[in-house]
């Protein structure tokens, strides 16, 4: 019996209705035209060889002989293209620069205007040594070149070194702003030095939710402590926004108005203005202040947007600034969990203000710093200061932000000669004291630091002085009157 014939009898000796791997005459049998071809295209895959192993016919891949690839240029790729003059350019240049520069100022559409024009930064980011274009090859290289020293970016030693510092500062803010986008911190060894609390508002979750919040954010609402403006402002954050989302809008709140003196929150409201619209607030659900302004703020941006059926304002800065109580304040009702400690609110949160606008909380965050000290970020409010196990070390510091007359003004005592003596003399006065009549330096310690960062001691870092208009002064000094 033949195979196709035995193959047929298994198949209805089995009872199944396809036959088996074996091909049968009729159908299927014969490949057709578009099989063979496939079939010749894998085998022209391979070069052909002589029974020496010899390549007699190169693969059609090898051949040196490529057909022509070449896509006919049409017409119509120009069609979108428009010439402007150098003159025109500038004008440009000039009317939308100064619009994009000016925190007050939206620039609208922003999808439909040439931006790259405005933005001459490509260029100098990767600068070119035109150095062929500018001399002849003949005279910069080889045996006759005329040119002896090198084009150095520094005219005198002054000019290196202070190109030096330049290039290291911008190489650190570099580090910093990277270990923003990767979530990480660069400085892992100062954070395996520090105490674990000193890292509160730097995990990977905390920046997580931040990165969630801005990004379903149309208005981010940095908000500020008025007591430490630049202490508490994350510029990387602000730095990240600029690049990776400039079309959302940034804004500064200055909280807790009300336990610094007018002036200077005025003086920080001017200063900070200059880089992004400032209101100055303060968070209390029955006697608040610029309430009503950052609602009418908040109303014009959802004007901006008509289009958009409703915008998102997320409230981003430091643990402790207020931003819950802001969002309470504007709310006039308890929406979100208020409280004296850092690290209250854990993940974000929205809240309706209106129909057409939704506000988002987040927890407070600390961006990673390598200038920042252990004082430093305690006396931010970062910190739980019951988790802090050596709080004495830091109450000279704090004396040093301070007043001395409102320390005396605020505990009833005057006279103490160091931190160690203030703490005894208060320790005393207040009646803490341990076994055997000894001062509780560690639990009076902890209320100095909890009375200062919640604002029963009153201070303030000083606004830089309107004359000098640097923007960089920042020396610590106590309030005349808060
Ligand atoms: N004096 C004063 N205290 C304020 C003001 N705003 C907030 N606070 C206090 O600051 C503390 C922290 O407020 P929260 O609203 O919890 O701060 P938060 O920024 O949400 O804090 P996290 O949850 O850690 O991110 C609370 O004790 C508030 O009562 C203000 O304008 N003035």
């Amino acid at each position: 019996m033949g195979v196709a014939k035995k193959e047929r009898s298994r198949v209805s000796r089995e009872g199944r209705d396809k036959p088996g791997n074996l091909k049968l005459k009729g159908e299927n049998f014969y490949r057709d035209t578009a099989k063979v071809k496939r079939l010749n295209m894998y085998k022209e895959g391979r070069a052909q060889r002589n029974t020496k192993g010899e390549i007699t016919k190169a693969a059609s891949f090898q051949s040196t002989e490529l057909p022509t690839a070449r896509v006919e240029p049409n017409r119509r790729w120009f069609g979108n293209t428009r010439v402007i003059a150098q003159n025109t350019l500038t004008q440009f240049r000039e009317a939308l620069g100064a619009t994009k520069k000016n925190p007050y100022q939206v620039l609208l559409r922003q999808n439909k205007l040439p931006m790259s024009l405005l933005e001459e930064e490509s260029s100098i980011s990767t600068p070119k040594a035109q150095v062929v274009e500018t001399e002849p090859f003949s005279q910069t290289f080889g045996p006759k070149a005329q040119r002896k020293r090198p084009k150095v970016a520094a005219g005198s030693l002054d000019d290196l070194a202070e190109k030096t510092v330049q290039d290291h500062e911008e190489y650190e803010q570099k580090l910093e702003n990277e270990a923003l986008m990767s979530v990480e911190t660069p400085t892992d060894w100062i954070q395996e030095a520090r105490e674990a609390i000193f890292s509160k508002g730097q995990s990977k979750r905390i920046w997580n939710e931040l990165y969630k919040v801005i990004d379903s954010s149309d208005v981010v609402v940095h908000v500020l402590d008025a007591r430490d403006p630049v202490g508490t402002r994350c510029q990387s954050v602000e730095q990240y926004i600029k690049k990776e989302a400039p079309h959302k809008h940034l804004i500064f709140v200055l909280n807790k108005c009300d336990l610094v003196p007018t002036w200077v929150a005025a003086a920080w409201v001017k200063t900070l203005s200059k880089e992004y619209p400032t209101l100055a607030f303060h968070a209390s659900i029955n006697h608040s202040f610029g309430k009503g302004t950052l609602i009418q703020l908040l109303r014009q941006f959802s004007v901006l947007h008509s289009d958009r059926k409703q915008i998102s304002v997320g409230f981003i800065g430091y643990p402790n600034t207020g931003k819950s109580s802001i969002i309470n304040t504007i709310r006039q009702k308890k929406v979100c969990t208020v409280a004296p400690i850092p690290g209250e609110t854990k993940v974000w949160q929205y809240i309706t203000l209106m129909k057409r606008i939704y506000l988002i909380d987040c927890p407070g965050v600390v961006p990673p710093s390598t200038k920042d000290t252990e004082t430093d970020i305690l006396l931010r409010g970062v910190v739980r200061v019951e988790n802090v196990s050596n709080p004495e070390q830091y109450i000279t510091a704090l004396l040093a932000r301070c007043k001395q007359s409102h320390v005396e003004k605020t505990y009833d005592i005057a006279g103490w000669k160091d931190a160690s003596d203030f703490l005894e003399m208060l320790a005393r006065k207040s009646g803490r004291l341990l076994k055997g009549g000894e001062p509780d330096e560690n639990g009076v310690a902890k209320m100095v630091l909890n009375d200062f960062t919640r604002g029963r001691i009153p201070w303030y870092i000083a606004p830089p002085d309107d004359r000098d208009d640097g923007g960089e002064e920042t020396s610590v000094k106590a309030s005349e009157s808060a």
